[in-house]
Order: structure tokens, then sequence, then C-alpha cells
């Protein structure tokens, strides 16, 4: 052994070739935190003190090849001066330089994930050898950053401006082929034959037939296209780049003007310009916000991890209701693995729901995604029918039919008597409370509920609902029946519109007062997309439906008529009354048109305003800034209450769902992270500013207790 470290290690294998393994003790991946940086040092150390090298194969002890930074070091690294953080990269940079400069041939062997700096990792050796199951990327951008241990240096020396702009600017994970046409990899072989391909190709530059000295130069030399046409390049690649991401999201444009601001420079003054940029995005508020969202992802995969550990076993589900939602969890439970039993009243909506998850293949076999043959056993997995048979086989059960007490209640009481007794049920219902559903069961601990989002396949977010008397263990089975259906549960404790339609309906009544007060319903939506949201609040409400909305604004004003109840006509009412119920019927807010695709299209509708005219006042234009205040105060304090209140167990899975439920913009990284953003005590003030609007604009005491300790919701 050369050396052996806690997370690198150097070992002579035949013919002067040696080893360079990353295996980091303690971990199940392999990471570059600042302990493994000085154990990479060392290990780069050994290997210039050693006589015996010739040749290096560069590998991993893991299943991953290396993740990537240390994200959990990066709140406290980014907190730092700017100057403070350029260091960083720069010494990092360093090491990564002086184990490029050694003077002998180096190829890595990617076994599996390489991504960020793991990538960046393989763009220091000389060649890069692929198993054809190992996927690569520079995702940084994800996390508001760009690549700082030298990938947007070497990406555009090795791969041209193009390609390096692509990997780096969409952070987009690239299978084999694709690496491989970029010539980010040399080379992609069977996952067996990885080491021995790299011993063969350390060979082969032992033996002089491969120059490993000149493809190592490449790298360190400025770009070699004419200044020209250098210059189009990134013009055209900035142009693009900008258009895709967005002003929200300035990282990948930084990333592209670092990359032509050293074009012209050799590798160590490239890195110098890479270290500042790299500093410069990482101050970012979106930075901050994205890096956080990612440790909040993490928090809360942890937390669910050890409510699951108790969950029954899951191999039989079943969904009573073939309609939208009943239709879209039969196709998602039997894509992820899980047969699934759908039992309707109607023949009618059986056939509906199977066409569409016929449908919703042949898209996926049409793009390449899925061959016939899983197409036709995932459609096999899914078993219509109109009776109970089976059902005592049954581990798992969502009730998604009609969304009325009665029913639901009727149904599920039927259903308790024709199941085993472990057998778990749960409600997708959207408004109606887990605990009164609870009242029809002989078991209610065996019930919870398991509120999915329209399109089912598309919407990331389940919450799970812990009513009154819901089980831990039911809790954790239908955890782990949203996991195994590839979905990110929150769990909340019942309360009129759980976490998320709790949330989103003060959002909405901020949007009412705001249209009462003489706001232009489409300056609001202009303004709320802009500061990030997917749609304005009047687009979503035609969306989602105003029928549906009015009715769950209903059911929130009666669980919390203190601050939910209003003493004027909603706009949404009046959309209502006059039978604007929104898409689906092709006329809300807006009035909807096909475009050429079939798609609905929104046009503005001069009938709305008329309509509206007798509950608002005069037009009159706001101030963005008004408006942003207004629609957002109650979304955010609504969402500390719920805190407060113990609906949700952690600030990070109220933001996360948020995120995942409704699209909150994420580089604000979820309502209390905006809060955050702006600080506690200047959140309270805003609201005190406008507390005159009423209830939902009042600081909860929780955040005035933050603001006067000067506390914030995440460290
Ligand atoms: N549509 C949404 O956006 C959405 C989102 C989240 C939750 N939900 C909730 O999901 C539930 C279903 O909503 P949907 O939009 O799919 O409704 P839907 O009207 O499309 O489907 C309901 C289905 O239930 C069937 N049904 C009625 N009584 C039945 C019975 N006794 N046994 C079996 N099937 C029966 C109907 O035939 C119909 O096919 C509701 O509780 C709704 O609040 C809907």
């Amino acid at each position: 052994m050369i050396y052996q470290g806690n997370a690198v290690s150097v070992q002579l294998l035949d013919d002067g070739i040696a080893e360079l393994k990353f295996d980091l003790q303690g971990e199940s991946v392999n990471k570059f935190n600042r302990a493994t940086l000085e154990d990479f040092q060392k290990a780069i150390d050994a290997i210039k003190g050693s006589d015996q090298i010739k040749g290096l194969i560069v590998t991993s002890g893991k299943k991953v090849f290396i993740v990537g930074a240390d994200i959990t070091e990066f709140t406290e690294m980014f907190a730092q001066e700017e100057a403070e953080i350029a260091k960083w990269s720069r010494e990092a940079n360093n090491i990564f330089s002086a184990f490029e400069d050694l003077d002998i041939p180096k190829v890595v062997a990617i076994n599996g994930f390489a991504m960020g700096g793991g990538l960046e990792m393989c763009l220091v050796c000389d060649f890069r050898v692929m198993s054809e199951q190992a996927q690569i990327g520079l995702p940084e951008v994800k996390l508001g950053i760009f690549p700082a241990f030298g990938g947007t240096v070497r990406m555009p020396r090795l791969v041209g401006v193009d390609n390096a702009v692509e990997w780096i600017a969409t952070g987009a994970q690239q299978r084999p082929e694709k690496a491989l046409k970029d010539g980010v990899v040399d080379a992609v072989v069977k996952h067996d034959d990885l080491h021995n391909a790299a011993i063969d190709l350390v060979k082969q530059c032992l033996a002089g037939k491969i120059d490993f000295r000149a493809k190592r130069q490449e790298k360190l030399e400025p770009l070699t296209l004419p200044p020209m046409e250098n210059m189009m390049a990134f013009q055209t690649c900035t142009a693009m780049v900008m258009q895709q991401a967005g002003k929200n999201y300035p990282a990948p444009v930084e990333a592209v003007k670092v990359m032509q601001k050293a074009s012209g420079m050799k590798r160590e003054e490239a890195l110098d310009v890479e270290a500042q940029g790299f500093a410069k995005v990482a101050k970012t508020p979106q930075a901050t916000a994205l890096v956080g969202l990612f440790l909040a992802d993490q928090q809360v995969k942890k937390v669910n991890g050890k409510v699951a550990k108790t969950a029954k076993d899951i191999q039989q589900a079943a969904v009573l209701g073939a309609g939208i939602m009943g239709g879209g969890i039969a196709f998602q439970s039997a894509l992820k693995g899980t047969p699934i039993i759908m039992k309707d009243i109607a023949d009618k909506a059986l056939d509906l729901g199977m066409s569409e998850a016929s449908k919703l293949l042949a898209k996926r076999v049409a793009k390449g995604k899925m061959d016939a043959a899983k197409m036709g056993k995932v459609l096999s997995s899914i078993r219509p029918t109109l009776n109970y048979g089976d059902f005592e086989n049954v581990n798992v059960i969502v009730e998604a039919v009609v969304e009325n007490t009665k029913v639901k209640q009727a149904v599920l009481a039927e259903v308790e008597e024709k199941v085993a007794d472990g057998t778990i049920l749960a409600s997708n219902t959207s408004t109606i409370s887990i605990t009164k559903l609870a009242e029809a069961l002989k078991k209610p601990e065996n019930f919870g509920g398991m509120h999915f989002f329209n399109p089912v396949h598309m919407m990331p977010l389940v919450e799970v609902i812990r009513g009154e008397k819901t089980s831990d263990e039911t809790i954790a089975t239908l955890v782990a029946y949203a996991q195994k259906m590839g979905k990110n549960p929150i769990v909340v404790n019942d309360c009129p519109g759980f976490l998320v339609n709790r949330v989103l309906f003060p959002y909405f009544a901020g949007f009412g007062m705001l249209v009462r007060d003489g706001a232009d319903f489409q300056q609001v939506d202009k303004v709320m997309q802009k500061f990030g949201w997917p749609m304005g609040p009047a687009y979503l409400l035609d969306v989602v439906g105003i029928d549906t909305g009015v009715h769950a604004a209903k059911v929130m004003a009666d669980g919390f008529p203190d601050r939910m109840q209003h003493d004027f006509k909603d706009p949404t009412e009046i959309m209502f009354e006059n039978e604007r119920y929104g898409q689906k019927n092709g006329i809300g807010f807006y009035r909807y048109e096909q475009d050429k695709k079939g798609k609905p299209k929104k046009v503005a509708d001069e009938g709305s305003y008329e309509l509206l005219k007798p509950i608002a006042a005069e037009r009159k234009e706001f101030d963005a800034e008004e408006i942003i205040a207004r629609m957002m105060i109650p979304m955010c304090t609504e969402t500390v209450r719920c805190l407060e209140d113990n609906i949700v167990g952690s600030a990070a899975e109220a933001d996360m769902a948020m995120i995942y439920g409704i699209g909150f913009p994420p580089f604000r990284g979820g309502p209390l992270r905006y809060i955050d953003s702006i600080g506690t005590k200047a959140f309270a003030d805003l609201c005190d500013k406008y507390a005159h609007l009423g209830a939902l604009y009042e600081a909860p005491q929780m955040l005035k207790d933050k603001a006067a300790k000067g506390e914030s919701f995440f460290a």
C-alpha cells in the first residue's frame, strides 16, 4: 500500500500501474468534503514520492463513483465573504491541478454516478472510461451555483463551447451514449470490463501508442477557436441560456460568462476567473434558497425513511373510483411495480380509466422511455372491476370516489367488511376531515388520508394525513406506499385543507381582496408569475376549477372563520355564479381557445371585468411590491400557523410541501425560507403594515417571537 487515508488509498497493482481508490469510510457514497480533499492531497504527495508508479487508474470503492461536493458544508461556507469562498475553490483547484500535472498517464474508471465535483475529478484525468451503467453530469446550476473544481475550464477545452454550455447550463444527468458522443468520456464498456479497460488504456499510453501528454495539454491551454468564432459561439450560447434559465436563475448565465472571460487564458488564470465567478453566485439569494431546498429535501427523506421503517408489506393495492384521480393513482401504482385493483360502480368509468392509462404508457413508448413489453406488463397489473372479489388479499386501499362525506363514509364502511383485518385504508379527499370519515369505520386506526395532486403522474407530492385515531403503523404504510409510487410524501395532521390547501386558500383570499380594491386580475397574474410562480392566481383558479375553488374556500372559511370568512363577494364566487368554471368549460377569469396542438390557450375576456365591476373599486394600477406583499403575507403567515399548530412537523417539510404541491418558486425556497430571506423582523413589520386588511395579515405569535429574538426558521 502506497497510501491509506480515510477516503483515498493508493495501491500498486502490476506493471508499475497503481490504483487510486476513493472509498470514504463510514459513508455510503463518496463525496468531496473538506476531509476528502485533504486526503486526496496526501495521496498525490504519496504518488509523487513513489518511484514505482508509472501509470494510474482512478476508481471508487462504492456503488457510485463520487456524488459531488459535500452540500452539507455549503451553508456555512457560503455565509463567508466572497473572497473566502473564492479561496476555497482556488485551494481545491490547486489540489486538482497538482493531480492533473502528475507526469504519468491517469485513466478514470467511472463505475456509477459521477456528479458535479465527481465528474470534475474525472476531467482532471487524462482519459475517462465509463461503465454502461453509470451516469454523469454537472448539476451545480440546480443549486444556484456552477462547477468550481475546474469544470468551467476543462469542459470547453475538452468538448467545445457548445457542448460545455449544454452540460453546465442545463445541469442534466447524462447517459453513457450522450457522454461518449459529446466527447466527455473516451470509451463506454460493459460494467464488468471497466477495471481491465482502464488498465488497458494506461498500458497503451505507457507503450507509447497513445500520447497522453498531448491530450492533457489541451486542457492547460486557452481555447483554440479563432477570436471571431469564439465570440460568436459564446454570444449564441448566452442568448439561448438566458432565454431558458430566465432572470430568476442567474447561475447558468454567469457560468457562460465565466467560460467566455477565461476562454483566452491558460488553465491557472482561467481557474482564478472560475473561483471569483463562483464566489459571486454562491452569495446570491437563489443559491441560499436552492441549497436550503436540497438540504430540506434530504431532511424530509430522512424523516420519511424513519417513519416508513414500521410499514406493512405492500404487495397488492386497490383504488376505489376510476375517475381522474383514481385512474391516475392506478396508473402510477402499476407503473412503479405495485399491482392494483381499480374498482368503480360504472363500466364506462373503468373503460375511461384504462384508456387514459394506456395513452400515458403509449406516450412513454413513443418517446423511447419504455418498450412495448413493459407497457403490456404495466397495463396488465391494473385490474378493472365492478365488485369486491379478491379484496381480502389487498394490503392498501385508496378511496377516490366523489367528494361527498356520506358517499365516502358508505364506501369506506362497505370496503372495510370485504378486507382482511390488517388492510390499511386511505381517502384521497381534498376537503373532508379524515377524523370525520373515520367515524364510519370499525377500525379507525387502520385509516388515514392520502391526498394526491392532479395530474397524479406529474405531481410529486402526496400529503399523508393523520386523523385523530390513525395509528403509526398506518402512517408508516401510507408513507411507504407513496414512496413506492415514486412520490414525496409529507405527513401532516388533520385540519381543514390539511397543509397545502390551508396555505393556498389564504393566498387566493389575498387575490380576492386585491381585485375588490381595484386591482386588475391580469396585472396580479403577471406580477406573481414574474415573482416566480408557474402561473398567477386567476389563471391557477381557472386551471384548478372555479367550482372546486369555491367549494374548498367555503370549507376553509367554516374551519377558520376568524380569518378566512369574508364580508364581501369574492371574485371567484362571481365567476362561479356566472357558470364560469375555468378551463373545464372554456371560460373563467379568462376565455380558453384551442392552440395548434389542441391545448387550451388563455385569452383576455372583457366580460370578466364587466362581471367584477359591482364588487370592485375603480380599477387602478398597483405597485408590484404591494401586490407581492398582499399575496404572499397570507400564504406565509398561514404556513407559520401550521407549524405553530403542529399540522406539519418541521419548517423543511412545510416548505417542501409547497414546492412539490403547488409549485412555489423553488429559487425562493418555500414560504418559510422566503420569510427568512426578508428577515423575520422585517416580515413581521410588513404584516403590521397590512394588518388593516384583516386577520390573515396579522403576524402569528411564532413569527413575532422569532422576530423579537432575531431568530429565523432555518439555521
Ligand atoms: N380532481 C382533482 O384535482 C382532485 C385532486 C385531489 C383530490 N381529489 C379528490 O379525489 C376524489 C375523486 O375525484 P375525481 O376528480 O377523480 O372525481 P371523478 O368524478 O373524476 O371520479 C369519481 C369516480 O368515483 C366513482 N364512484 C362513485 N361512487 C363510487 C363507489 N361507490 N364505488 C366506486 N366508485 C365510485 C365514479 O363512478 C367516478 O368514476 C375526490 O374526493 C376529490 O376531492 C381530486
